[in-house]
C-alpha cells in the first residue's frame, strides 16, 4: 500500500440527494459532517447514544434520522448506505465500523484515522453552481480552512449570478450556432466581458440580462460578441 506522504487523491463532485448516508457518533465531528450532507441533500442517518444541540434540532426539523443507540455489527443503516462516516471519540468503535463498512465493500471515512479512510471531506467554497474544494489530503485541516477563507473573499457572492447567467448564454449559444469551434470561440471572448464588476455593484439587473439574451440572439457571431464587449463597458459604468 502506498505511504501516505504519496497518496495521491481523485476529487469529484457526489450527487447524493436523497441517497442514505450514516454518521455513527453525535458530536462536533459528526455535526460538521451532517451540515455537509445536509447541504448537499442526503439522506442522513446518524446513529450514537448522545447528540450536540444542532444535531437534535436538524432532526426535529427532519434534517437528519437520529437512533439513540451504541453503534453495534449487523445494522441495516449500515448495508444501505451510500456513505459511512465513523465520528466517535473512540478509537476501537470507529476501527470496528471501518472494518465493517469495508467487508461490505463500502466507502467509509474515519474521524481520527486519515491513513485508513477511503475518502476525506474537503473544507468548500460554495458560490451557487461554483464550488471550490481545498484539500491538505490531512496534512493541516487548519490550513484547509484558511485557504477557504481567502478563497471567499476572492471568489464573492457575485459568482453565483455570473455562473446562472454564462450557463444561460450558453445553452442559448449552444442553440444558435451549429459549429463546434465557433461556439468554443464564442464561450471564451464571453470570458472577457466585464459582467462580475457590473453584477457587483446590483446594476445588472432582470432587463439588463433580457437585453443582453436579445443581443445574442439576434447576432451569434464573434463580431456580435466583441460589439456586446462595448456595450456592456458603456452600460455597466
Ligand atoms: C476541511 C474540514 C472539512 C470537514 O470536517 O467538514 C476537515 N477538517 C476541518 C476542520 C478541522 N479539523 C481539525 C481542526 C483542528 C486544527 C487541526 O488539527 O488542523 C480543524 C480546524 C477547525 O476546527 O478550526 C482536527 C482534525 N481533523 C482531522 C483530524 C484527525 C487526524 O488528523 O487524523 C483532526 C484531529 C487532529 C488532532 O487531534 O491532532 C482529520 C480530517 N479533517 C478533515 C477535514 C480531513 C482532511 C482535510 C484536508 O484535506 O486537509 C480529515 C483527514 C478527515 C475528515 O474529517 O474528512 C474542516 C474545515 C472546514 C472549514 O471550516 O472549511
Ligand atoms: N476529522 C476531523 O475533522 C476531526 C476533528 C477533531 C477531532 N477529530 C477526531 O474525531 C473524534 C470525535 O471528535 P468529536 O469532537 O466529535 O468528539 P465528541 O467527544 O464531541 O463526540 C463523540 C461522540 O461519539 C459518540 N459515541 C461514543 N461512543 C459511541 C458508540 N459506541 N456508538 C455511537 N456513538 C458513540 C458520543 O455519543 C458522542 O456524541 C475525536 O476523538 C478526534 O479523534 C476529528
Amino acid at each position: 500500500m502506498k505511504e501516505r506522504r504519496n497518496k495521491s487523491y481523485y476529487p469529484l463532485m457526489l450527487d447524493i440527494i436523497g441517497k442514505p448516508c450514516v454518521i455513527i457518533g453525535g458530536g462536533a465531528v459528526a455535526q460538521r459532517k451532517a451540515e455537509s450532507l445536509i447541504e448537499a441533500g442526503a439522506r442522513i442517518t446518524l446513529i450514537s447514544p448522545a447528540c450536540t444541540e444542532q444535531l437534535e434540532e436538524w432532526a426535529r426539523v427532519g434534517h437528519v434520522t437520529i437512533l439513540k443507540k451504541q453503534y453495534q455489527a449487523g445494522m441495516p443503516e449500515l448495508r444501505e448506505a451510500l456513505l459511512i462516516f465513523a465520528a466517535t471519540n473512540q478509537a476501537e468503535i470507529n476501527a470496528a465500523v471501518r472494518l465493517e463498512a469495508e467487508s461490505m465493500g463500502k466507502l467509509v471515512t474515519v474521524a481520527d484515522d486519515s491513513e485508513r479512510s477511503g475518502f476525506i471531506v474537503p473544507a468548500v467554497v460554495r458560490r451557487g453552481k461554483l464550488v471550490i474544494s481545498v484539500s491538505t489530503a490531512g496534512a493541516s485541516p487548519a490550513v484547509a480552512k484558511r485557504v477557504r477563507h481567502e478563497l471567499e473573499k476572492t471568489y464573492g457572492e457575485e459568482y453565483e449570478v455570473y455562473l446562472e447567467l454564462l450557463h444561460e448564454l450558453r445553452v442559448l449559444i449552444k442553440e444558435k450556432v451549429r459549429d463546434t469551434v465557433d461556439r468554443q470561440v464564442i464561450y471564451k471572448s464571453m470570458l472577457e466581458w466585464e459582467l462580475l464588476g457590473w453584477i457587483r455593484s446590483g446594476g445588472f439587473v432582470s432587463s439588463t440580462k433580457r437585453e443582453l439574451m436579445e443581443h445574442i440572439a439576434a447576432d451569434p457571431t464573434l463580431a456580435g460578441m466583441k460589439q456586446l464587449d462595448k456595450w456592456i463597458r458603456e452600460h455597466s459604468q
